[in-house]
């Protein structure tokens, strides 16, 4: 038996406990003080549901982070000082150099392990072990609907309106695309981070009315050869931004936990 923390007791968080084997236990949720009455009523009293880590009373094998970026900033340190290795969804956070190299530091000394997660994309491993040969060309394509992109700095970008086909509303680099938009770009960063980093990987962001799934396209070149991967990617049902595979990815960590032989 294994016990893990979440972050964060959003979409992504409630999919993955409803999913979590009968081996791997639920012990505690680190919650924000604005949400934590609501959650405790909801997940019942067998569950820890604390707003910081110091008050953590069952130290956990594994937490994994699905607050969004702020969240991930607040607690991560903390984290990472009780020794408990942890799990990364918001890893658009790794654009604040300060920050990322805070947390390694704070990793090393400790001895554990921090898991950056491939989250809503597949062929993160594979572009990770062509870039220790050299890749010259990574671009990331991220399509949804335009509901998806409401309510980030989209909205003074796309005239929802009047949109009757798809455009791509943002060009830039990973670096910019997970700054601007924390809630949709994290793949990118993920995407940057296996590859050729934040600041030389291609970011097309597109809102498209006629699609009911998130669609990601990721190409790269390099001394390998070519690999060209798409997503269609179900999204979840309580929050359109966030692909179902995303959890499903998040779920998967929490199950090698508990497994000797890693897929
Ligand atoms: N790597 C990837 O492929 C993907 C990553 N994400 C990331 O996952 C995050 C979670 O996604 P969803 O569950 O769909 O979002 P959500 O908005 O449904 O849930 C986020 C939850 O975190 C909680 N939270 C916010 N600040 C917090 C804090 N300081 N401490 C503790 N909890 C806090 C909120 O109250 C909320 O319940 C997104 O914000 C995004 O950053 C999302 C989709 C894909
Ligand atoms: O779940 C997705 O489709 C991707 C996403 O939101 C992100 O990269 O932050």
């Amino acid at each position: 038996m294994k016990n893990v923390m979440f972050v964060g007791y959003g979409s992504m968080a409630r999919k993955v406990h409803e999913m979590l084997p009968k081996n791997i236990v639920l012990s505690t949720v680190l919650a924000s003080p604005r949400s934590a009455e609501r959650i405790k009523a909801e997940i019942g009293e067998s569950i820890d549901v604390i707003t910081s880590v110091d008050d953590l009373v069952k130290i956990p094998d594994l937490a994994v982070e699905m607050s969004g970026q702020n969240g991930l900033k607040e607690h991560a340190i903390k984290i990472l000082e009780k020794g408990i290795p942890l799990g990364i969804v918001s890893v658009g956070a790794f654009t604040d150099e300060n920050f990322a190299v805070s947390l390694a530091d704070v990793a090393e000394v400790q001895g554990v392990k921090i898991y950056i997660l491939a989250g809503a994309v597949a062929g993160i491993d594979g572009i990770n072990a062509a870039s220790l040969a050299g890749l010259s060309d990574v671009v990331y394509q991220g399509r949804k609907h335009p509901s998806s992109w409401k309510g980030s700095h989209a909205d003074q970008l796309i005239d929802y309106d009047n949109l009757v086909e798809p455009i791509v509303f943002f060009t830039g680099t990973a670096r910019e695309a997970a700054a601007l938009f924390p809630d949709n770009s994290n793949v990118a960063a993920t995407i940057a981070l296996a590859g050729v980093g934040l600041d030389d990987t291609t970011v097309e962001l597109i809102a498209d009315p006629t699609l009911e799934h998130n669609i990601h396209h990721i190409m790269a070149e390099g001394v390998f050869g070519k690999l060209e991967i798409s997503m269609t990617g179900l999204p979840l049902a309580e929050n359109p931004k966030t692909s179902s595979l995303a959890a499903f990815s998040a779920l998967r960590l929490c199950c090698q936990i508990d497994q000797v032989i890693q897929i």
